[in-house]
């Protein structure tokens, strides 16, 4: 577990941000069981409803190489507390993670928040449900 690693790099993969709207930039740092980082940026567009925050970001480009095991996911932005996502990733979030994977929420200042996926959406909708 090299969470301090996995905060930088969160903090710093917002350089790559897209964010001409809402000059907003978030970073996502995800980790698979075998300690293989995916990062993700969020990615906007002039259509704004089609932008693509950074935590789907890092998860679709994991999943789309193969990636289903994850450990770890880091969240982060400059905000005065701790990060939250927005509902759509929470619910991404837990089609692909286990319900007590650990997701920690950081700000640039240095703030934390350790949480859970299950935390953050419990009760989600899941194949379970049809
Ligand atoms: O946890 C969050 C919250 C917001 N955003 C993005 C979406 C949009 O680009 C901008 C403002 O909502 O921030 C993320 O990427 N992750
Ligand atoms: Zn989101």
């Amino acid at each position: 577990m090299d969470v301090e690693k996995w905060v930088k790099d969160a903090i710093e993969i917002r350089k790559a941000a897209y964010v001409p709207y809402s000059h907003f930039e978030v970073g996502a740092c995800l980790v698979t069981k075998s300690g293989k980082e995916y990062l993700g940026c969020n990615i906007e567009n002039a259509s704004y409803g089609l932008s693509n925050c950074a935590e789907r970001t890092a998860i679709f480009k994991a999943v789309s190489e193969g990636e289903r095991e994850f450990q770890y996911m880091v969240i982060a932005g400059d905000t005065d507390e701790p990060i939250v996502p927005c509902g759509a990733c929470r619910q991404v979030m837990s089609e692909f993670c286990e319900k007590d994977m650990p997701v920690l929420l950081v700000n640039t200042k240095g703030d934390r928040r350790l949480t859970t996926v299950g935390e953050l959406l419990p009760g989600a909708f899941s194949k379970d449900d049809m």
